[in-house]
């Protein structure tokens, strides 16, 4: 008989399932998410109970510490939320589900508080209870006794541990109220710990406070001691954020949040801003390791169900947070990125990139090109052609910020204006060649007097009898290839007509272009100087194979400026390097 090999280790039983993602500070800071309660409170949010289980879902694979679900009891849609949770539709990986309600009602047994019985019933095993800790509010709006109050919280707290839950006490208005009696709000705090709650959350309910204020009370109640501090913010200073950070300073362990800062009136702390804070300038990493790279994706995900644009402008997680338009930020990123941006995108999941419009300079200019694949670091001829017509062009109502389509093509137009002897030798070379030139169009536009109904193809669908019908015709006439083509084409308008025709035209050569769909058509009147008549300015999305362009057009008749933003689409479409070849 051989004894066992002592130098190998047990074998670790395997987990069945994904193993747990804690922080690095585990239980010791808490993150706790409130976008399905208070985030909810936000005007024009209303989430169904399958986006409340998506909403969750994508808060765990951040990896918030806390989910605060919603009330049960109060709202159906709440209750089931928790039952489906509950019966399994939804398994947690990093997050502890929290359901939030308030202390039992006054004069009444908290047994007999069918709310407080909700919470229990919701099997969340967290429970945030809110409690009024200012006395204006136990006086006026709970029309109770400041010792009542005191009594229907720890009834509540103990309660709900002595069946097994683990409980966070949100103190309601604590700042007002500290500002009025201090030592109420303490009071309390002091009863709910004593009856068995973990965290007492200070709460700027009407957000009305400033970081220095925020700092200055939870020192204060960190030095009376004894519990462990919350913060909730509410936003309406501007200051959430900030206050959340200035009381993790001051020593609170635990910050409520919301994505992206929904929340009741001006919002709550935004999550991303506050998380973002606390791991890339406070050096506390609150989140799993692989969690603030989701930061972008989650933020997009969960606007995308709360049917809010994202902001394009929020800190760390916007479309445009590393976003440089100034020439002068330019030209220090190109000899290192770090000297304008105050982290690399790429830790929060997002991306910088330079605009071109007509603050740009010849920096701007090359790291732009450089980002589409274009070295023109040796071409200071091409950088400064391109700058100056991005500059004359934009003094008179071109804008390339939101068209980068058509700056790619302008790019590309310089370069070749640069060599014109090797676009001569080299027609198929997608950078020297537009793929086909346009001789002339043509839009004609016709309504016949009396003649209503619902409109045939060409015209204008109408109600059955009620407008005059409209029809709209286009020709152009292009070289495709050495070959002059002549396309005619109805549609349901001018541009329409136009687009279809310019489509015929060239599809033989570019089949493509059948598959190419206009997305959005954007009209702008822009003042003319003095006298002068106005100018249009159009801007058309186009979508491909998951590819999508903007190109824009510029002229006082709104005809010629679609006309040019359609061909600039088409160029690009038919020229720029793209997974055009897959089906
Ligand atoms: C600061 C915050 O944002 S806290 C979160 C607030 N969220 C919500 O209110 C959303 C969900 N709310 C609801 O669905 C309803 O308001 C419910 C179900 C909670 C209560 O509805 P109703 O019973 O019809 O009462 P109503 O909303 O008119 O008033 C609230 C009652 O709770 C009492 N109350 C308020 N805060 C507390 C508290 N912390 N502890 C105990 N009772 C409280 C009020 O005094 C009032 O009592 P009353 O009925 O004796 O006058
Ligand atoms: C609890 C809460 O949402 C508040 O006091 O603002």
């Amino acid at each position: 008989m051989t004894s066992p090999d002592r130098s190998v280790p047990p074998v670790v039983p395997t987990r069945s399932g994904p193993a747990p993602r804690r922080s690095p500070l585990g239980d010791a800071f808490h993150v706790f998410d409130t976008t399905l309660r208070d985030g909810a409170q936000r005007e024009g949010i209303t989430y169904s109970v399958t986006d409340k289980l998506a909403v969750a879902g994508l808060l765990d694979e951040l990896g918030v510490g806390f989910i605060e679900g919603g009330w049960p009891g109060a709202m159906p849609k709440d209750t089931e939320f928790f039952a489906r949770v509950a019966a399994g539709e939804l398994s947690l990986r990093t997050a502890q589900l929290v359901a939030f309600g308030s202390t039992r009602k006054a004069g009444r047994r908290v047994q007999d508080d069918r709310q407080v019985q909700a919470l229990l019933d919701s099997q969340a095993p967290v429970v945030t209870l809110v409690a009024k800790s200012d006395v204006r509010h136990v006086e006026h709006a709970l029309r109770t006794t400041l010792e009542e109050n005191l009594a229907m919280v720890s009834d509540t707290v103990r309660h709900l541990v002595e069946h097994g839950r683990r409980v966070f006490l949100d103190g309601e208005h604590f700042f007002d109220g500290y500002r009025a009696d201090r030592d109420y709000g303490l009071r309390v705090a002091e009863a709910a710990v004593a009856a068995g709650a973990d965290v007492v959350v200070l709460c700027d309910t009407n957000g009305g406070m400033l970081p220095m204020g925020v700092h200055r009370v939870v020192t204060e109640v960190a030095e009376r001691g004894g519990f462990r501090i919350g913060i909730h913010c509410q936003d309406d200073t501007g200051c959430a954020v900030a206050n959340t950070v200035a009381a993790v300073e001051a020593g609170a362990t635990h910050v409520q949040c919301t994505a992206n800062g929904y929340g009741e009136r001006a919002g709550n702390a935004d999550l991303f801003a506050v998380v973002g804070n606390l791991v890339t300038k406070l050096d506390l990493p609150v989140l799993p390791p692989d969690g603030l790279v989701e930061m972008v994706r989650v933020s997009h995900a969960l606007a995308e169900l709360a049917n809010i644009a994202p902001n394009t402008h929020q800190a760390y997680v916007g479309s445009s947070a590393f976003a440089h338009k100034a020439g002068l930020h330019a030209s220090a990123i190109k000899v290192d990125p770090e000297l304008y941006n105050h982290l690399d995108p790429a830790v929060v999941g997002n991306d910088m990139h330079i605009l071109i419009t007509e603050m740009a300079g010849r920096a701007s200019v090359e790291l732009k090109a450089r980002e589409l694949g274009v070295e023109l670091a040796d071409r200071p001829d091409v950088v400064e052609r391109v700058v100056d017509t991005v500059k004359q062009r934009e003094a008179t109502g071109w804008s390339y910020e939101a068209a980068d389509a058509s700056f790619e093509l302008l790019l590309h137009d310089a370069i070749a204006a640069a060599d014109p002897d090797a676009a001569a030798a080299r027609p198929g070379d997608p950078t020297k060649d537009r793929g086909f030139r346009v001789e002339s169009y043509r839009v004609i536009v016709d309504s016949t007097p009396g003649a209503t109904g619902v409109a045939e193809a060409g015209g204008d669908t109408a109600a059955a009898g009620s407008v005059p019908v409209v029809n709209s015709e286009a020709t152009v006439k292009v070289w495709v290839g050495g070959t002059r083509v002549i396309a005619t084409a109805e549609g349901n308008g001018p541009v329409h007509a136009l687009d279809s025709a310019l489509r015929q035209a060239v599809v033989g050569r570019y089949p493509e272009l059948e598959k190419v769909e206009l997305t959005d058509y954007k009209v702008r009147i822009l003042a003319g100087s003095a006298g002068t008549d106005s100018i249009t300015r159009v801007l058309v999305s186009s979508a491909w194979n998951g590819r999508e362009w903007t190109t824009v057009g510029v002229h006082p008749n709104v005809v010629e400026a679609s006309w040019q933003a359609l061909v600039d689409a088409m160029v690009w479409a038919v020229t720029r390097p793209h997974p055009a070849a897959a089906p």
